[in-house]
């Protein structure tokens, strides 16, 4: 019989490093001959890069759609397909289930457990929750070796609260909330005559905290790309943002600087080397850097959010010296100082561990409970200990996906 093993790691561990050890035979005695395959979304980047630059296709999705414009599972689904079809000695399975529904889950842990009969499967997580149900073996990581993990020793750890500090006081911005703050009325959307979205009404008040849940391929991007992105399809659309009719000359820029955007694939690439107090300040100016000189208010409030996220003696340090999770903290926070009327999270906890994605989900009740800012939160992982007001369910079909309220 194959001995399966998940690696558990956290966000301080070196990922990179630690397949690189697999790979060449450094840390499991495989055998640098034996032929990996790696199902991560590191391949499917590069993937997606060859297609952009060479125009070529190597992994085809069901819809015979380009990776680039497909949905986070379909190109899961894809890369899966063709790692089987490479006939590999094993297969490196990171964040298998990161941005993909519960029925996709099903789909990919089903293909994963047919493949395990006659190929061995090491999985590299950084949720207890995700180990794949035909592995026994758990391990984790210290320095360069593997030691026995028991995933309880994670579920029983003791949760207190780590944010007890009262977030600070309105910024000016809040003021200019105008209710609804986002309008869909019928709102339909096809890409290349396939119907995604079908007749979608929705409201968003201020202060409310939704939560956008649908499965793979169903339209939440689509919805989000209307709402803060440039997408076309928006226009001749109705849709009211921040009480202007889309299509009606209004500005961008006048919609972008009233929500503050998150999203974990802001991450990739990130390499600027800002303090993490600059890159909190940085938040009122919409850029990046720091070109302007803040105002005494600014700094203040920027400081009470280090104190917030207990990083005040550490406001000099690099950003990127934090780890993926306390660097999320710190965009959340940079996306909060103007307490804009809204916050959007897309798929904010991909990626990190069970203690960093506590972390974070406490901070966004926090928001929630102790701002104006209305919270639009869009995930297919129900994340536990997330408490958002309302939940909106995207449900597709031939027709495109249609929407409605459900209970929480
Ligand atoms: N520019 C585009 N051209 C063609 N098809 C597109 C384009 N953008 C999105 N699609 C398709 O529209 C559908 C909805 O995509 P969207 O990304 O909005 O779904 P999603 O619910 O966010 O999915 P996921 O959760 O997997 O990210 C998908 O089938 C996708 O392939």
């Amino acid at each position: 019989m194959i001995k399966h093993l998940a690696i558990y790691i956290t966000n301080n561990d070196d990922k990179p490093k630690l397949i690189e050890l697999i790979v060449t035979g450094n840390i499991l005695k495989l055998g640098a001959h034996l032929k990996p395959a790696i199902f991560s979304e590191l391949t499917l980047n590069a993937f997606i890069d060859e297609e952009i630059r060479h125009g070529h296709f190597n992994v085809i999705t069901e819809t015979k759609n380009s990776l680039l414009h497909s949905s986070e599972g379909e190109r899961k689904k894809a890369l899966l397909t063709h790692i089987i079809s490479q006939n590999p000695d094993y297969v490196i399975v990171d964040n298998v289930f990161g941005n993909l529904d519960c029925v996709k889950q099903a789909e990919i842990v089903h293909t994963l457990t047919q493949l395990s009969q006659k190929t061995l499967i090491i999985q590299i997580t950084n949720r207890v929750d995700d180990i794949l149900p035909f592995i026994n073996n758990t391990y984790q990581l210290q320095g360069e070796s593997l030691v026995a993990f028991h995933p309880e020793q994670v579920k029983s750890t003791k949760k207190s609260l780590s944010f007890v500090e009262a977030l600070p006081e309105p910024y000016r911005m809040v003021s200019e909330a105008i209710n609804p703050l986002i309008k869909f009325d019928k709102v339909s959307v096809a890409y290349n005559e396939r119907p995604i979205l079908n007749g979608i009404s929705w409201e968003i008040k201020q202060g409310e905290f939704w939560q956008l849940i649908g499965a793979n391929g169903s339209g939440k991007s689509t919805i989000l790309s209307m709402i803060y992105g440039e997408n076309p399809k928006a226009y001749g659309q109705d849709i009211t943002l921040f009480g202007v009719k889309k299509g009606s000359g209004e500005s961008v820029w006048d919609i972008k600087r009233k929500i503050g955007y998150f999203s974990s694939e802001m991450l990739r690439g990130f390499k600027r080397l800002d303090s993490i107090g600059n890159m909190i300040v940085s938040g009122f100016f919409d850029s990046v850097g720091l070109y302007k000189e803040p105002t005494n208010q600014q700094v203040k409030i920027a400081q009470q959010w280090l104190h917030v996220l207990h990083m005040y003696h550490i406001r000099k340090t690099n950003f990127l010296e934090l780890s993926a999770g306390h660097q999320r903290l710190v965009l959340i926070a940079r996306a909060m100082v103007k307490q804009p009327p809204l916050l959007i999270l897309d798929e904010p906890t991909n990626g990190l561990d069970d203690s960093d994605a506590r972390l974070f989900t406490e901070l966004i009740n926090k928001i929630a409970k102790e701002t104006d800012t209305a919270i639009l939160y869009v995930s297919h992982r129900k994340e536990a200990g997330l408490h958002p007001d309302y939940i909106y369910q995207l449900t597709p079909n031939k027709t495109g996906s249609t929407g409605k309220v459900v209970s929480n």
